[in-house]
């Protein structure tokens, strides 16, 4: 049953994150989910900018694939000049500032088309982004196959195998089959016992995608409460925990979404291993500590208000406290390298601080 060495059957989402639409996107509103599954046509570089500050699309690496199509998006409408391009990319690049994905994406398509004929951009954008997106969709299935190898070693040692995530790392977040939950699906397809605990991740609830993904592939699973996650991990209810990043630093310290730390600090004291899954465009050898990396802040009313669905079926808000209480809300937290055990990555599984072994090129 626990044949790592079997091919994987090729994952497929059942709705695409992301796609090509003429010279326009269509994504999946992720802000509608889990209650509707509903496609949104993108047209323009400010929609597609809007969408990805609002999260209608989001997860570090679908953010970035995201970006790479609004440059497309950008000459195809307005012309491929310089100043065209420079706006694109400007206008994409301020959305959101922790996922270097974003940033990664962006540099990506500076580099192939800045030297290139106005009159040849326009063409080569859409294929950079399309290499982009088909790029991460690789990605995340080499991380299911490396993180596969580790869920197979606990469940051969035990029967089975429990994991708690946290937010949503799964195909929501990507253009393939997500980065933390890519080993838990390919465990799935073998025949593993593999059960996840998943913490809702408030204020936006992310987890609440990990559900509602775990339940359509038909993974085991429990939704928790944040707040659970330490006593579970102390009773010993868990055998490893896995989650996504949003940007890893040269040391190896982690951003991730806010809460992740308080479950690698519960997890180290409950002596389970913390391991972070992530694909190379996550990777910022430029950042040498997780100090320097920018943090999120978000509206406090997303802190305030809640979204759910009434009884009428449709989509409703419902305020928890006066329009005017204080509130923060900072969207992302950083893991000192020190509590985490490894990170899966497209090219195998390391210490974090020996990321630069497995990624030469990138360390330069
Ligand atoms: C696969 S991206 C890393 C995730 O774990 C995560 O932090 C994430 O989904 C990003 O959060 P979001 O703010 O929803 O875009």
């Amino acid at each position: 049953m626990h044949d790592t060495a079997r091919p994987d059957p090729p994952f497929r989402p059942p709705v695409a994150t992301l796609r090509r639409d003429g010279d326009a996107i269509a994504i999946l509103d992720q802000t509608l989910l889990p209650f509707r599954g509903e496609t949104r046509r993108l047209e323009s570089v400010g929609e597609v900018a809007e969408a990805i500050r609002m999260m209608r699309v989001r997860g570090a690496p679908l953010i970035g694939a995201t970006a790479a199509y609004g440059v497309a998006i950008a000459l195809a409408a307005d012309g491929s000049g310089n100043e065209v391009l420079d706006r694109a990319l400007a206008a994409l690049g301020a959305t959101r500032p922790t996922a270097v994905n974003l940033q990664w994406a962006l540099a990506r398509m500076e580099r192939v088309l800045r030297p290139l004929a106005p009159g040849s951009r326009r063409d080569a954008a859409w294929r950079e982004a399309d290499a982009i997106a088909d790029d991460d969709a690789a990605t995340c299935a080499a991380i299911g196959r490396h993180g596969l190898a580790l869920l197979a070693g606990i469940a051969r040692r035990q029967g089975r195998v429990r994991v708690m995530t946290h937010c949503n790392a799964g195909w929501l977040a990507t253009c393939g089959a997500g980065t933390a939950l890519a080993p838990v699906y390919a465990a799935h397809v073998q025949g593993i016992a593999v059960e996840v605990l998943v913490s809702e991740t408030r204020p936006r609830n992310q987890g609440l995608l990990t559900e509602w993904e775990l339940r359509q592939a038909g993974v085991p699973h429990t939704l928790i409460a944040d707040n659970a996650a330490g006593l579970l991990l102390a009773r010993g209810e868990v055998d490893v925990v896995i989650t996504g990043a949003d940007r890893i630093a040269a040391n190896g310290d982690t951003a991730n979404k806010v809460g992740t730390l308080l479950k690698a600090l519960a997890a180290r004291e409950a002596g389970v291993p913390f391991y972070v899954a992530a694909p190379h465009s996550t990777l910022d050898f430029a950042c040498a500590d997780g100090t320097r990396i920018p943090i999120e802040d978000r509206d406090a009313d997303e802190l305030r208000v809640v979204r759910g669905i009434g009884n009428d079926g449709r989509v409703a808000e419902l305020r928890l406290t006066p329009h005017d209480a204080a509130a923060a809300n900072p969207a992302f937290d950083v893991t000192p390298a020190r509590l985490i055990a490894g990170i899966i990555t497209e090219r195998g599984i390391a210490a974090p601080g020996e990321l630069h072994g497995l990624y030469p090129e990138q360390a330069r």
